[in-house]
């Protein structure tokens, strides 16, 4: 179960929101501590409020009730050590790989370094895009470009990562490969990340623990601690653990009447 904790990185109290004062709720009752370097994926039915949450954390959204916080600090806007990544890439079409992986810094401060050049060269290694450095995005696969946002939202090295389905559009192959790729990344530049997904094999996969949300007005169902040992891998999905954790969201997501 969670644990209130001082030290959360982010903290979510009793957070409702609606879009609009005369419509009804779309999350409410949202508590959720999230701890240094920790992975948690939320998972949940269509329209109960994923993204909703995750806008709120990111400060591109202020919610109705309650309280988000950031390093113990009220979320009222945007920051530049919490990294989004969204569903697409939405790379700059005018602009090959490198340019578009170091784009936030010359948005942000009109130039970048020769060092900070040598990060996004290091972070395209480490994804293997090194080739593709110098390509233009239409050049790129989809899976592809999917990494080059990943890595663009990792050059200002957040501390934070918010992902909201980033994955979603890729083909099913893709989308396991660059799971792990994520991981690997994860494991070598350790970050809090909040993951928003569709798919209950993906959260077990990739995560510490599991945000189960009902469906709409969005509450939380559960939170599940996944007890699956790290490194994950191929092996890990055929485990009787895995199965038995993905039936047991299933059951959530699926059987609405199961109890809390
Ligand atoms: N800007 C907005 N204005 C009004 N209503 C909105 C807005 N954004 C989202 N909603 C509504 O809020 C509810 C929750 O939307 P949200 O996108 O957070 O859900 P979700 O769980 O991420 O959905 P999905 O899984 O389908 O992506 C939905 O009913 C949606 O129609």
């Amino acid at each position: 179960m969670d644990q209130p904790n001082q030290s959360a990185y982010v903290k979510l109290k009793d957070v409702g929101h609606q879009y609009d004062p005369e419509a009804p709720l779309v999350v409410q009752n949202i508590d959720l501590d999230i701890h240094r370097h920790e992975f948690v994926a939320v998972v949940g039915p269509s329209g109960c409020g994923k993204s909703t949450l995750l806008r709120m954390v990111s400060g591109l959204l202020i919610p109705s009730q309650g309280d988000v916080s950031v390093f113990n600090r009220p979320v009222t806007e945007p920051r530049d050590d919490v990294g989004i990544v969204f569903q697409k890439a939405n790379l700059l079409p005018w602009l090959n790989v490198r340019k578009n992986v170091l784009f936030p810094l010359k948005h942000k401060y009109g130039r970048y370094s020769a060092a900070d050049e040598k990060r996004a060269n290091e972070l395209l290694e480490m994804a293997g895009l090194t080739q593709f450095a110098d390509k233009m995005p239409d050049e790129l696969s989809g899976g592809m470009q999917q990494r080059v946002g990943i890595i663009r939202a990792l050059l200002l090295n957040p501390d934070i990562l918010l992902m909201d389905e980033p994955f979603s559009a890729l083909d099913a192959l893709t989308r396991e490969q660059i799971g792990f790729d994520l991981l690997k990344i994860w494991r070598e530049h350790p970050k809090t990340v909040l993951f928003i997904t569709h798919s209950i094999s993906e959260a077990v996969l990739l995560s510490d623990r599991i945000l189960v949300m009902s469906k709409r007005p969005g509450t939380v169902l559960d939170l599940i601690e996944v007890d699956l040992p790290r490194p994950r891998s191929s092996k890990t999905i055929n485990s009787p653990r895995f199965a038995e954790l993905t039936d047991l969201i299933r059951g959530y997501i699926y059987e609405p009447d199961v109890p809390a």
